[in-house]
């Protein structure tokens, strides 16, 4: 269970809080959706989670334990929006071994598969790849890693319906085994996976049900 508890986070030089005290509970295997406007906090959410950023008050715990800045980046494994623009290995294999050489093949093709890319050969450029298929080697970069939390940050921002669709169908298979966290303005095809759902209005974060999202 991810918690975050009267996370408040306020730089000096901005007169309002970007996050307001948000409280968030998310279960293992669970996906949760936060769906907010441009600049409403959604990113900083997932940056703090991600230990990039300090939160000014409040706590984060996993399970029962808190957790410090350093221990928040080995928990989370954070997708930024259009990841492919940060691809920078050669091939697969080197942009899936970036920062941890040591990984051996087996972890390599066991990422691959759990995001549909064993067909793809390790030699091939990050930058052939479909806009689906470069969405899903960012998933993997991620999981093969083994992160508690999975966080995506408008994971479907610039797909096709099509691409738009797999990608949930996805993230609903991943959730068997993951955690996720979404951040999105745009929930459309995710709301139908979600378990929790959030809205966020300037840093003011709320519980909805999913099915109100649809109205
Ligand atoms: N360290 C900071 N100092 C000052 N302002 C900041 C800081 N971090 C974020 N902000 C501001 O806080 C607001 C929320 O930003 P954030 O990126 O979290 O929004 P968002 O909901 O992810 O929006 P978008 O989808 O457009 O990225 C924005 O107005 C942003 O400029």
């Amino acid at each position: 269970m991810l918690r975050l508890q009267n996370l408040i986070y306020h730089p000096a030089a901005t007169p309002e809080p970007i996050l307001k005290s948000i409280n968030l509970e998310l279960p293992p295997q669970n996906l949760g959706l936060i769906v907010g406007a441009s600049g409403s906090g959604k990113t900083t959410i997932l940056e703090i989670l991600a230990g990039l950023a300090e939160p000014t008050k409040g706590e984060i715990f996993w399970r029962t334990k808190k957790l410090s800045d350093l221990e928040l980046q080995q928990l989370a494994g954070l997708v930024f929006q259009f990841p492919e623009r940060h691809f920078c290995g050669g091939t697969v294999l080197e942009e899936l071994r970036l920062g941890h050489p040591e990984l051996d093949l087996k972890r390599v093709k066991d990422a691959l598969s759990e995001v549909g890319l064993e067909d793809i050969s390790l030699k091939t450029s990050p930058h052939v790849l479909s806009g689906g298929q470069q969405r899903r080697l960012a998933l993997a970069v991620q999981l093969i890693r083994q992160p508690n939390v999975l966080m995506l940050d408008e994971p479907t921002a610039g797909l096709d319906w099509s691409m738009r669709i797999q990608l949930a169908k996805l993230l609903a298979n991943l959730k068997k085994h993951w955690t996720l966290l979404v951040v999105t303005h745009d929930p459309g095809e995710l709301i139908g996976i979600a378990d929790r759902c959030w809205t966020i209005d300037r840093g003011d974060l709320q519980p909805i049900e999913p099915s109100a999202l649809n109205r």
